[in-house]
């Protein structure tokens, strides 16, 4: 692996970097699992459809099923039987009458329409047609939705419920997927507390277990939790080797500036291979990424915004990939008036936590959720978008244009 760890590197050049290396996936990455637990998984082929959708030419309407050429002038059809979905019809059908029908029942063989029953007249001796009827009207046919063997999803994409309940219409019982990704995660500072232990002087909760652990639930990952690491070589030197043994990637917060208790670089360095360590972006300088013995390695900064953001936008998408969840996107951005001034200094790009809305003319607007230190957590409580100030931009004012990328399901609840 080849990495230039001079100097700040852009976001995009570090995406670049992290998602460049990762090797294509084979076989043995895959693995086939029951429509029933695949929830959340990947494909790792495309599947195809055993049947036609629908399986059978049925009705789409409660109504009457009938012949076009019995149809002349003031026809009064008899009813000759009737057609449920579930029930089909397989009497005898003369010439010169017509079969009840219900929605979803399959039509009866010689039938090329379907009468809706608010256009029909029902007597004593039959049923009278009020409007003009075209063949072919109101019958769903055999696959007009889905043919045997379409591709009915691609290589990639996540299983969720617009996909599974589709598969379990075609009568999918079993889908071919990658393996769930392993990922080991734990938190580095002499100063951090679990949730649920008074805190002693100078100590604080972990808050970036709590928000990683959560993100890659939500991404589908397999966690292994080593908890809070002391700022002490041994106690972290073992935490990256059990974390190295059991995952595919390996996540920490905390340790990754230039302070004195700050190993993470140390160990990366001692362990495996620094990729790039400092970002041109705010918040969120001090991120690492590199190799280890067998897994992939993010260091993330111990800021709790500056931890969550690169998790956000860094691990994300390189997960993502890692997952061969091919059809992930980016999310977009969009252009939206500041309506509020937003501080700002040139040289990296800033991710700072706005609120957008929808103004009176139709015209997306974006104010700050105020303080915007990498402390402030309760910013993404308040937020539903990060406004993007590039590298070079300096304060702006309000009523100007600025770019903000609203939350994906990630961080929107
Ligand atoms: N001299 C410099 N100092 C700092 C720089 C710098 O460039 N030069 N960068 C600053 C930036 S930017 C960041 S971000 C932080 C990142 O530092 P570390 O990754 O080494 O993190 P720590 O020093 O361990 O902690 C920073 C801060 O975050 C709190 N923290 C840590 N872990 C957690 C956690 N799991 N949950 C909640 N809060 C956590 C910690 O108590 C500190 O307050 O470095 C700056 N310094
Ligand atoms: O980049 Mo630090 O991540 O600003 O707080």
């Amino acid at each position: 692996m080849e990495f230039n760890t001079a100097g700040l590197i852009s976001l995009q050049e570090a995406l670049d970097k992290m998602r460049g290396h990762i090797p294509p996936k084979t076989a043995q990455d895959a693995e086939s699992v029951a429509l029933d637990t695949a929830a959340g998984r990947v494909t790792a082929a495309p599947v195809l459809s055993p049947v036609f959708v629908p399986p059978f030419d049925n009705s789409a309407m409660d109504g009457y099923a009938v012949r076009c050429a019995d149809l002349h002038d003031g026809a009064v059809l008899p009813v000759s039987g009737k057609a449920f979905a579930g029930a089909p019809f397989h009497g005898e059908w003369p010439a010169g009458t017509c079969i009840r029908i219900m929605t979803g029942a399959p039509v009866p063989e010689g039938a090329d329409a379907v009468v809706m029953q608010e256009q029909a007249e029902v007597s004593d001796a039959g049923v009278r047609f009020t409007h003009a009827v075209t063949s072919g009207q109101n019958i769903r046919l055999t696959g007009d939705d889905i043919k045997q063997g379409d591709s009915v999803l691609s290589q990639g994409v996540r299983l969720g419920a617009a996909e599974l309940p589709l598969l379990a219409s075609l009568g999918v019982t079993e889908v071919q997927v990658w393996k769930t990704l392993k990922v080991a995660v734990f938190s580095t500072g002499d100063e951090l507390q679990p949730v649920g232990t008074p805190l002693q002087e100078g100590q604080i909760y972990d808050t970036n277990r709590f928000a990683v652990r959560l993100m890659l639930e939500q991404l589908g990952c397999t966690v292994l939790d080593l908890g809070i690491i002391r700022d002490d070589p041994q106690a972290l030197r073992k935490a990256f080797e059990e974390a190295n043994a059991f995952a595919d990637l390996v996540i920490s917060s905390g340790g990754v500036s230039v302070g004195e208790a700050d190993y993470t670089k140390q160990m990366l360095d001692e362990l495996g291979e620094i990729g790039f360590w400092k970002l041109a972006m705010k918040p969120g300088k001090p991120f690492a990424f590199g190799k280890l013995k067998n897994s992939w390695f993010c260091g993330l900064p111990g800021n709790p915004v500056s931890a969550a953001l690169t998790f956000y936008q860094l691990v994300q998408p390189f997960i993502a990939q890692l997952a061969g969840h091919t059809a992930w996107q980016f999310p977009p951005r969009l252009q939206a008036v500041a309506v509020t001034p937003l501080k700002k200094s040139a040289g990296r790009l800033d991710f700072q936590r706005g609120i957008y809305s929808t103004n009176a003319q139709g015209q997306l607007e974006v104010r700050t959720t105020g303080h915007q230190g990498s402390h402030v957590f309760s910013s993404f409580s308040q937020a539903n978008c990060f406004i993007v100030l590039e590298r070079d931009r300096d304060n702006v004012a309000a009523g100007e244009i600025v770019e903000i990328e609203p939350f994906n399901a990630l961080l929107r609840s």
